[in-house]
């Protein structure tokens, strides 16, 4: 079993004293440099002159720099920016601003693993990967709560490189909830397959599979997206509270049998596509086919977003949401 740390295992001492910049301030990047400085770290961010969340980051009072200035003043420089992006940003701003014995940091091990960045061997990298998004980070500290993570060394030039990176994460609340030790192949590759096959990609097939098929067969469109969006949320839910058992001794037994006879069929047919995407994933094609997209200026992945927003299931949904007022919440 992995060894999981908490608060107590880490120190933030390793952060005191020290300025962390935090390049980008998106979803991670918002989160990370609140969830640091509510933690009494010193945090300063780096934004492309231009960049539209200037204004965000100054009206939530940070000092704002563009990249380059950032990372000069910085000890510990965390790049949060989209990751096709970061190394042209790394070799331009950020490479001839870190000093020695800095450290360099990710949230996810994309650019390292591929070899789309090779860092200078006189400073630290190491990456923390909290295992959800970035509103959630922010929002679950601010109630006192976290969002796992994992951390993981890929150079260690101070001696010092895993304790900083364990304060790092205990700093934006991944303690609270448990950090896991990993590589940066581990994460890399895990957390790409889990948003692919399961989590983003996964679930959003399922639900429009599911919502699909009921409305071929005639189905009323409302009662599709209770059935197949709305309440996989509210299973999810117990899932994620009591685990698969607990949630079943909340359904019906029909409920039961069918989950466990056919359930199995739908896991039957998955898994070799799971097993294909994960080697995708491993081999490198994945990572080939997402930069050059991304050199294409995105056309193939522009056209497959705009279809899944004019996607029925969405159009329905927003009609509905209007209808429960409590899931307006705060804004993204
Ligand atoms: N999203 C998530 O929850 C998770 C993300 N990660 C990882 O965290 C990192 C950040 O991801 P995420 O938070 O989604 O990123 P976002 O897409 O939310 O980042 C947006 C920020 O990056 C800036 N930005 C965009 N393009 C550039 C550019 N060309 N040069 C400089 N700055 C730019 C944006 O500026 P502007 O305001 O001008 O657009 C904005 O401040 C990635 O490595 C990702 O894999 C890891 C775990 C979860
Ligand atoms: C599930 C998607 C994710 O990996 C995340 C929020 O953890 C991401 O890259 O955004
Ligand atoms: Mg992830
Ligand atoms: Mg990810």
């Amino acid at each position: 079993m992995a060894n999981i740390y908490y608060d107590e295992d880490a120190s933030l001492d390793y952060l005191k004293d020290k300025t962390v910049a935090i390049i980008g301030y998106g979803s991670q990047g918002h989160a990370h440099a609140l969830n640091l400085r509510d933690s009494g770290i010193k945090v300063i961010v780096g934004l492309l002159a231009g960049s539209r969340s200037i204004e965000k980051a100054k009206a939530e009072g940070f000092e704002v720099y563009t990249p380059d200035e950032a990372a000069k003043r910085a000890d510990v420089v965390m790049i949060l920016t989209p990751d096709t992006v970061q190394p042209q940003l790394f070799y331009s701003a950020i490479l001839p601003n870190l000093d020695e014995g800095n450290a360099l940091a990710f949230a996810h091990g994309f650019n390292i693993h591929f070899g789309q960045i090779v860092p200078p061997a006189y400073v630290d990298v190491f990456l923390v990967a909290p295992k959800g998004p970035g509103h959630l980070v922010r929002w679950m500290y601010e109630e006192g709560k976290g969002v796992p993570g994992l951390f993981a060394v890929y150079q260690d030039f101070t001696g010092n490189a895993r304790e900083v990176a364990m304060a790092y994460a205990k700093g934006i609340g991944c303690t609270r909830a448990g950090l896991i030790e990993t590589t940066f192949k581990e994460e890399t590759e895990t957390d790409l397959f889990g948003e692919q096959a399961v989590l983003c990609g996964g679930a959003t097939a399922l639900i429009k599979a599911g919502f699909e098929t009921l409305i071929e067969a005639g189905y009323q469109p409302e009662v599709a997206y209770f059935e197949c969006l709305h309440e996989l949320k509210l299973i999810v839910d117990l899932i994620y509270q009591y685990g698969i058992s607990g949630m079943r001794y909340s359904i019906s037994d029909t409920a039961r049998y069918g989950d466990v006879t056919r359930g199995k069929r739908v896991y039957e047919a998955v898994k070799p596509i799971y097993k294909k995407i994960l080697e995708e994933i491993q081999e490198g094609e994945f990572a080939k086919e997402w930069i050059l997209e991304n050199v294409a200026n995105r056309p193939h992945f522009n056209a497959l977003v705009k279809k899944d927003e004019e996607h029925p299931v969405e159009k329905v949904g927003k009609e509905l949401r209007k209808m429960m007022p409590w899931l307006g919440g705060k804004s993204l």
